[in-house]
């Protein structure tokens, strides 16, 4: 189970979640009450263990300023994180050259009247058919929030869909996961991994040591891996 910790913002947060094996650390530098800057970054990657990935999570901007912010933030992945768009998936391909891998986030919107199913299905679909990127995100989308949000999609619709749609990709769940339901998403989704920012705080910025400890646990204990 490869699990994320996100939007963190400080040292002390991104040690400890590396300490109690998280297998990737997210920051955020897309408008968030939890955005960081590359500047800040560059001084908290050189401390981390080099085993674990360093996710700058980004809306689609300029691929130029993306790859400039991977480069001074010191990230191994970046994950794009408002809409697929492949022109800038094929842009960044290019320019990283195998040095920064491709998260490409896919988002349900909660909203019930929605065909969120469908709309992911096919999202799915294409990402699978372009073939350029193989880990998939699915995080939720409440109103114009398109993460932190603390809210879970709807698992239950989902299972189907992740099991059909494209077996092929690597899928990672968020959206309102917490040490006392992420059990439950791993054991009906099956996912190949999970990522968590809000679940895991004290209050935005700031992570619960309990709580990240507990997360990362029952994440690993639900699949039965080595703690
Ligand atoms: O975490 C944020 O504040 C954020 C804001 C804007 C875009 C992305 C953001 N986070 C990206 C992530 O990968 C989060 O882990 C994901 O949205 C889950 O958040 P949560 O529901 O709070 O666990």
């Amino acid at each position: 189970m490869w699990i994320k910790i996100c939007a963190n913002t400080n040292l002390d947060d991104a040690k400890l979640a590396a300490e109690l094996g998280a297998d990737a650390l997210g920051f955020v530098f897309a408008p968030s009450p939890r955005r960081v800057t590359s500047a800040e970054v560059a001084k908290i990657t050189p401390h981390l263990p080099s085993t674990v990935e360093r996710v700058g999570v980004f809306y689609a901007v300029d691929a130029y300023e993306i790859a400039r912010a991977a480069h001074e933030a010191g990230l191994t992945a970046v994950q794009l994180h408002s809409g697929v768009d492949f022109a800038l998936l094929h842009r960044l391909h290019k320019l990283f050259a195998g040095q920064v891998s491709l998260i490409q986030t896919v988002h349900w919107n909660v909203e019930p009247d929605v065909a969120s199913g469908a709309i992911v299905a096919a999202q799915l679909r294409k990402i699978a058919a372009d073939g350029l990127v193989d880990r998939v995100l699915i995080d939720s989308k409440v109103g114009a929030a398109l993460g932190g949000t603390g809210v879970s999609f709807d698992w239950d619709t989902a299972r189907n869909i992740f099991d059909e749609a494209a077996p092929e990709l690597r899928l990672i769940v968020a959206g309102g996961l917490r040490p006392e339901n992420v059990a439950e998403a791993i054991q009906g989704l099956n996912p190949w991994g999970v990522d968590v920012a809000s679940g895991v705080e004290l209050e935005p910025g700031k992570k619960s040591p309990e709580k990240l400890a507990a997360f990362i646990r029952k994440a690993r204990e639900s699949r039965g891996d080595s703690i």
